[in-house]
């Protein structure tokens, strides 16, 4: 188990070291357009879950969410302040 900062400092490294087989760099590659559309697609599919199935599978469905949130802000450079600057 990893929190939202755990998980952000382990992805922040990939990014860095570029790992062989890492799908966060292959996603980092694939650019923001790419990214965004992962967003939102788990998105749907955390509503979905939410409203249809299992509350461990919503859970799930919204843990996919959050790491593609993170990547999205990798791509932009984003640091975790900069958006916990506006909650
Ligand atoms: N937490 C996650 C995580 N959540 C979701 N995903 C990605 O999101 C996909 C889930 O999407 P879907 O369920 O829609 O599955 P899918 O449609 O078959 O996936 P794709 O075909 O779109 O790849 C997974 O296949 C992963 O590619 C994640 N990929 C990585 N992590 C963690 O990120 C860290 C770094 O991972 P790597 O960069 O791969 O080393 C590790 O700690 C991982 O556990």
């Amino acid at each position: 188990m990893k929190t939202f900062d755990e998980l952000y400092a382990e992805l922040s490294e990939k990014a860095r070291t570029r790992p062989e087989g890492s799908g966060t760099v292959a996603a980092l590659d694939a650019g923001v357009h790419a990214i965004g559309k992962k967003v939102v697609e788990e998105a749907a599919e955390s509503w979905m879950a939410a409203e249809h199935e299992s509350a461990e599978r919503a859970a799930e469905e919204i843990s996919q969410l959050l790491y593609h949130v993170q990547v999205l802000m990798l791509a932009r450079g984003l640091k975790l302040d900069d958006v916990y600057a506006h909650l």
